[in-house]
């Protein structure tokens, strides 16, 4: 069966000026979110995930961002709408969860009428209708007593509560693709889990397509069916969640994944690699983007201008350095390169 995607995003790009140049912070970037598939993108802070996520609802400042390619809604390019087009969209077609609902949420306003808003600017349901249906969403979202927090204010809800509120306006308008950009960081554990199982519960029950960004790679064994994996503004390795979790090949995906609590042998210090994501201003633009990272591993090991290449079906991998990395060279490769990492 041929499945069409809710978002198709082709060679797009997504740079800030910093001192009057232009620099991509999102590089040449391919990806689609299906029905009914949670499509995680991780990657460490610094790699771009957020400036994707916002170039989606077109939410960035275009007095200093330049976005560049295709970011195809159900056939719709959204970067040639017009502000008021968007508008129809955003909230309606697309619905958003950001990591801080205190501050996506408005202190004055009380929750139902909040969640009443978008009901207002996107349908055309009387006033009895729309508390009826703001009652049913505070439901939906395992929130207790709906008639009571219909009229309370974001300050008396706990962070995990408020969380419910904001993915209870997301889902208002039922969305065809939810963007949540670090939907559970600020929570604690358990609240996390909670949130997770209703948004891929609510997922399940409306087909819609969740592009879900995070830095935890736990939130994604609990809730993607893919992963995409960014480094330095490009993909460098995508598949299948459990190809990804048990055949990771590029470098940078098994070293997140080695630094995950849990993953390493009993006794063992985590592992982690030395450096950091480099600034805008320096990342190497037509080779190895991580390859200052594997000092130990050979420039004639990496590929010139890197591409993605489909190493199983579904499996994507970037630079051919992955064929060459192995944790154990890493100890060795230091010694020999003379280099140090912080303990
Ligand atoms: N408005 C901006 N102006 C200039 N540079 C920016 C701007 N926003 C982000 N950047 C830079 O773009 C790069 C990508 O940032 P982005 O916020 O997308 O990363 P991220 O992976 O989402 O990280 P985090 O999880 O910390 O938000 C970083 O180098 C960041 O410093």
């Amino acid at each position: 069966m041929n499945i069409k995607p809710v978002l198709e995003i082709k060679g797009l790009s997504v740079s800030f000026r910093i001192k009057d140049q232009y620099h991509p912070a999102v590089d040449h970037l391919d990806l689609t979110v299906n029905p009914n598939e949670v499509l995680a993108v991780v990657g460490e802070s610094g790699c771009g995930k957020s400036a994707l996520a916002l170039s989606i609802p077109q939410l960035h400042d275009m007095e200093r961002t330049r976005v560049e390619g295709k970011v195809l809604f159900k056939g719709t390019d959204l970067i040639r709408l017009s502000s008021g087009q968007m508008n129809k969209i955003r909230g309606a077609g697309i619905g958003m969860i950001f990591q801080d609902p205190l501050t996506a949420l408005n202190p004055l306003m009380c929750i139902g009428k909040q969640i009443e808003e978008n009901l207002d600017y996107h349908t055309s349901l009387s006033t009895k209708q729309k508390r009826e249906r703001v009652l049913e969403l505070l439901e939906s979202v395992d929130i207790p007593n709906p008639v009571r927090v219909y009229e309370q204010y974001p300050h008396e809800l706990s962070g995990g509560m408020r969380q419910r509120v904001m993915i209870a306006i997301a889902i208002a308008c039922r969305p065809s693709l939810i963007i949540a950009d670090e939907p559970t960081t600020a929570l604690d554990v358990t609240i996390q889990s909670q949130i997770l199982d209703l948004l891929k519960q609510l997922q399940q029950e409306t087909g819609s397509g969740i592009i879900l960004i995070t830095h935890d790679l736990g939130v994604v064994a609990e809730v993607a069916d893919r992963v995409v994996v960014m480094y330095a503004g490009e993909i460098v390795e995508s598949a299948d969640v459990f190809e990804l979790f048990r055949h990771p090949q590029h470098p940078y995906t098994r070293s997140l994944l080695a630094s995950m609590p849990g993953s390493h042998t009993k006794g063992e210090p985590l592992h982690v690699i030395g450096g950091i994501v480099p600034s805008l201003q320096d990342i190497p633009r037509n080779s190895c983007r991580f390859a200052s990272r594997i000092p130990w591993i050979q420039q004639r090991m990496h590929e010139d201008h890197p591409r993605l290449s489909e190493i199983s079906p579904g499996h994507w991998v970037r630079c051919t350095c992955y064929q060459h990395f192995h944790f154990e060279d890493e100890t060795k490769g230091e010694a020999a390169h003379g280099t140090t990492r912080d303990k």
